[in-house]
């Protein structure tokens, strides 16, 4: 679990692809008094394993279904990317509930400054901006922002100047792909509700388990 405070950019030294996905090589000295073999790590909010830690950098393999599903395909040696490492129990809880699974990627429709901040309007499908409200929470490629604006297929954000300097956010382009993770509390109040109103309906049947993904 993380708090989308992101720690710092790593940078992309090498990627190797095989057919089991891509096995990514970062450079992040700053990571390196507290990162083990094992150790969960979000990389753009993308929830991974560091399968080695040597020499200021970190290993982690990305199987093909999150190379589908997330912007780090993508990725080319150079690229900077945001990574946190998994919240500590006894330090203060920042940010929001971020899980490290993406629910899919946007698009940056536009950018501009107000003020010292710097607002970007991301494109995504309606069934990721259904779990969007206005001043509710969203993290953008792992950083927990707040939105400004919920629409039905984008949202908007504020970027503060603090945010702007410890991350890429104050360079994104328009045009660029970020992965987007929607709320976890609005994932689970729509499900505890559909079982409600269904609930209310009549109970549950084998259609009822069909439609919520429990039959085939
Ligand atoms: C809740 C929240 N909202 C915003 C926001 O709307 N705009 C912004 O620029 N920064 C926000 N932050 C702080 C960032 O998550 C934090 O600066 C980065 O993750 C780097 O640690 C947070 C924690």
């Amino acid at each position: 679990m993380f708090t989308g405070l992101v720690e710092g950019t790593a940078r992309l030294a090498s990627v190797s692809r095989h057919a089991g996905g891509a096995t990514f090589t970062f450079e992040a000295p700053f990571l390196m008094d507290d990162l083990h073999i094992g150790d969960s790590i979000a990389v753009n909010g993308v929830c991974l394993t560091a399968e080695s830690v040597s020499h200021g950098a970190f290993t982690a393999t990305a199987i093909p279904e999150t190379l589908r599903r997330t912007n780090l395909g993508g990725l080319q040696p150079g690229e900077r990317v945001h990574v946190e490492r998994a919240m500590r129990a006894d330090a203060r809880f920042g940010g929001h509930i971020v899980t490290g699974h993406i629910d899919g990627v946007g698009h940056v429709a536009d950018v501009y400054p107000e003020g010292e901040a710097r607002v970007l309007v991301i494109q995504v499908d309606p069934s990721l901006a259904r779990y969007m409200v206005d001043k509710g929470s969203v993290a953008v490629d792992g950083v927990s922002l707040t939105i400004m604006r919920a629409e039905r297929d984008r949202f908007s954000v504020s970027i503060i100047p603090h945010t702007q300097s410890v991350t890429r956010l104050g360079e994104i382009r328009r045009g660029e792909t970020v992965n987007i993770e929607c709320d976890v509390i609005a994932k689970y109040v729509e499900r505890l509700v559909s079982y409600r109103s269904h609930e209310a309906s009549g109970g549950i049947d084998a259609a009822f388990l069909a439609r919520h993904g429990f039959l085939r």
